[in-house]
């Protein structure tokens, strides 16, 4: 069982010792990896709903479930190019329904007409025959016509009512072409959040590679791109700020955003800042540590006006991580959307488990199952780089063999189970 806060596992002697079962996180109240998860998506206030046009909808979920308004198609159409028969052949063809005809002439029994694919057929039409299939002598039309073929029927996609769609539903661009099928200019939608990135540390050089006393950020460039795949949408370019709890004070009142991710000031060291800088700034902890490897730094607060802050731990493959854990179920919640399950997948070759955390490690999947690709460690990206996911490995004294999947990219719909 996971070590919580206040769980203290009696110690034989009838007396509760926590210190004497500390595990091996350093931080005093990590929470384990799903609460603290449950808690980032709990805390985050979904957006405010708003009418947006469909040209501006792409990425927003719906506020209000998506009914037709219409019935679609509003006629019968035809689905092929060729003729509009009516009764059996042969027939005489009398005419020709352009895509854009309004009003084309009702057919008598043995009388055909020329039609496009999706123009309305003509009043007394029992089919459609395929222009490859008829021969024509003269306007004398013989070949297949097999009684509604070729007929799309009024209404067989939706009717004027129908629901098509929940509220929930991300809005993609199948959900946008549904919508202007059905004759809608607008939908009722929670829109994206907004998300800034502040990358800390005196250290860091944005071009050329790390040397002595100096480390190529790594996490700035993976942000924006963490940022858009979640749903949400960047508040500008990444700022990069000096270790200086001033300057972060600053930075973390004037970014307007929904969620200010601040990288590599997580820890306890003398350049750690975010802690006492949200301190001053009167921030809640919602989380403060994390009992999961790499990241188990992360921590989440939200400063006295709603805005989210995620501390990033500044090792990347560990920030990586925060993201995926607090980072995502935060942005998740503020587009109105639930907690995804995670599915559980076989480990064939065992993971080892970490005795109280958490551990999320980079694997392939195969026919098999999760195999772990290696480069796992906190400060290496090569690992996830080549992995297809993450497996979660619950804490536990020995090897999982089945492990649950976090997908590297947030924005992947989740595998089916
Ligand atoms: N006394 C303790 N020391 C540390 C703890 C702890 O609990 N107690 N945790 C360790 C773990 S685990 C991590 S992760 C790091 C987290 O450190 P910070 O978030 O405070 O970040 P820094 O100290 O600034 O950097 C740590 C490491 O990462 C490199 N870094 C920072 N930013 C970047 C970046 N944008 N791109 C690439 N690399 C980055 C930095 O140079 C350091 O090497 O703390 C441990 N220590
Ligand atoms: O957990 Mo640190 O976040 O292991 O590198």
């Amino acid at each position: 069982m996971e070590d919580g806060p206040g769980r203290t596992p009696d110690d034989g002697r009838g007396v509760r010792r926590r210190a004497d079962l500390e595990p091996a996180v350093p931080r005093r109240d990590a929470l384990p990896w799903d609460v603290a998860r449950a808690l980032a998506h709990a805390a985050a206030r979904p957006g405010t709903v708003v009418r947006r046009r469909l040209d501006e909808a792409d990425g927003c979920v719906l506020a209000t479930p998506l009914v037709s308004p219409v019935a679609v198609p509003p006629v019968d159409r035809a689905a092929m190019d060729g003729y509009a028969v009516r009764g059996d052949g042969p027939w005489r063809v009398i005419g020709h329904v352009a895509a854009g005809a309004v009003e084309a002439r009702e057919l008598e029994d043995g009388q055909a007409t020329g039609i496009v694919t999706g123009a309305a057929v003509p009043a007394g039409a029992t089919s459609v025959m395929r222009s490859e299939d008829a021969v024509l002598t003269g306007d004398l039309l013989e070949g297949p016509a097999e009684h509604g073929r070729h007929i799309r029927r009024a209404g067989e996609e939706c009717e004027p009512g129908d629901h098509l769609l929940p509220a929930g539903v991300i809005v993609d661009p199948a959900v946008l072409g549904l919508a202007a099928t059905v004759g809608l200019n607008s939908l009722v939608v929670i829109p994206p959040p907004t998300v800034a990135a502040l990358v800390t540390g005196d250290e860091l050089v944005h071009r050329g590679p790390s040397s002595p006393g100096r480390t190529r950020d790594a996490i700035g460039p993976m942000l924006p791109g963490l940022t858009a795949r979640a749903g949400a949408k960047a508040a500008g370019a990444v700022t990069h700020l000096p270790d200086s709890r001033e300057r972060l004070v600053q930075a973390l009142r004037e970014t307007r955003a929904d969620l200010l991710l601040v990288s590599g000031s997580s820890a306890s060291g003398p350049a750690d800042h975010l802690r006492p800088a949200l301190s001053e700034l009167g921030a809640e902890m919602i989380v403060d540590g994390v009992a999961c490897r790499p990241g188990h730094p992360q921590a989440l607060a939200v400063l006295p006006d709603g805005r989210l802050v995620l501390g990033l731990p500044g090792n990347p493959f560990a920030a990586f991580v925060a993201f995926l854990t607090l980072g995502v179920a935060a942005i998740t919640r503020l587009r109105g959307l639930p907690l995804p399950e995670l599915h559980q997948i076989a480990v064939p070759g065992g993971i080892p488990c970490h005795p109280s955390s958490t551990r999320l490690v980079p694997i392939r999947l195969t026919p098999q199952g999760a195999v772990p690709v290696g480069h796992g460690g906190s400060a290496m990206l090569r690992g996830p780089a080549i992995a297809d996911a993450l497996a979660v490995v619950a804490p536990g004294p020995s090897e999982a063999i089945a492990a649950r999947l976090l997908p590297l990219d947030p924005g992947a719909r989740p595998w089916a189970g």
